[in-house]
């Protein structure tokens, strides 16, 4: 095969930025991606409707020249969330899904919730409305392994959500294991998940073995390989349960390269390219377009996109760096490596 032609992807978990960032990141999304669902965990979060209206604003001005790629807006949950801001979230018509950070679990998640008991009139509303919730899935105890949160996050928060508020639609966000794969598939109907290129592709031993790379360093962090394989079989099976969502997380290089560094992957450059490889692995090419551009619209309850991008067969490499904010470079995942698949302009 020497070309894929897709309907255009959308992307259901990414990080912008705000500010320098924002406007230095929004194009590589833009050109490969019709839609995407933009994270809150701004500082300060976008708890609010009306700071998620000027936010999205902010978004639409970065994008480059003739762009359609259309931010759809989420809200920061937090202890105190009153189920009034989940109603005027739903009348915006901009805001299509409440983000749930475990306070202290990943970047930016210092104002999230504490426990899910105080969000209860919040999920409510959220449930009866059909707003879905989104999900860092990882418990923040300090004496629970980093390698086993995801896991222990199911049955200590998965499991009682979703058995008080069975008709909550959840999306498991960037899943990393066999675990967090198989209660999906397992669960019904309104639970899905997102899958990162990067967890389709690697593995701990990527980030650890040789030398630490730190731009392989994300939350949930890389796991074993029997891990990934459960991800790329889940992401391949042709389920409408799985779906692209890229976890694009910037931060400036020197904030990556540093003796305490910050978690995310820069991976929206090459995006699409990235789950290509990973596809391509798994012999299932063919089952690209409904995990990158069919089943998340299809969740969300919204049309997927009329156009389509074509994939070639086309070797290129990855900038070492990119421009970042105040004139600092950003290293995208895989800098300075070769992808054989490339979008065509
Ligand atoms: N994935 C990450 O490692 N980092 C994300 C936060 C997140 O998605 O948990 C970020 O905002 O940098
Ligand atoms: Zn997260
Ligand atoms: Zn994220």
């Amino acid at each position: 095969m020497t070309a894929i032609t897709l309907t255009r992807p959308d992307d259901w978990h990414l990080h912008l930025r705000d500010g320098e960032a924002l406007a230095a990141v929004v194009p590589a999304t833009a050109r490969q991606m019709g839609r995407a669902i933009i994270m809150p965990n701004l500082k300060p979060p976008v708890t609010t409707t009306e700071q998620a209206q000027g936010y999205r604003e902010r978004i639409l001005a970065a994008r480059p020249t003739g762009s359609t790629f259309e931010p759809l807006m989420t809200l920061y949950l937090t202890d105190n969330t009153p189920a009034e801001e989940i109603e005027r979230a739903v009348a915006s018509g901009l805001v299509h899904a409440v983000k749930l950070y475990p306070a202290g679990a990943t970047t930016n998640s210092d104002s999230g919730v504490t426990d899910l008991a105080h969000c209860d009139a919040a999920i409510g509303a959220m449930a009866r409305l059909g707003l879905p919730l989104l999900v860092h899935g990882e418990v923040t105890d300090a004496e629970i392994d980093i390698f086993d949160r995801e896991a222990v996050f199911i049955e200590r928060v998965m499991k009682p959500l979703l058995e008080r508020h069975p008709d909550l639609n959840v999306v498991f966000e960037h899943i990393t294991t066999a675990d967090a794969a198989e209660f999906v598939a397992q669960a019904p109907a309104n639970v899905g998940a997102t899958i990162t290129a990067h967890h389709l592709l690697f593995n701990r031993n990527h980030m650890l073995v040789g030398g630490i790379r730190p731009h392989y360093y994300c939350l949930p962090i890389l796991k074993r390989e029997r891990h990934r394989e459960a991800l790329l079989a889940a992401a391949t099976s042709g389920s409408g349960k799985f779906f692209l969502g890229t976890d694009s997380a910037p931060h400036a290089q020197g904030d990556k390269e540093s003796a305490c560094g910050c978690a995310g992957a820069y991976t929206a450059p090459a995006a699409i390219e990235l789950y290509a490889a990973a596809f391509e692995q798994a012999g299932a090419l063919d089952r690209l377009e409904g995990f990158a551009s069919h089943f998340g619209p299809d969740f969300y309850g919204l049309p997927r996109n009329a156009d389509t991008i074509t994939l070639v067969r086309e070797e290129w490499t990855l900038p070492d760096s990119l421009p970042y904010a105040n004139g600092q470079r950003i290293v995208p995942l895989k800098a300075g490596e070769t992808l054989m698949w490339k979008l065509r302009d």
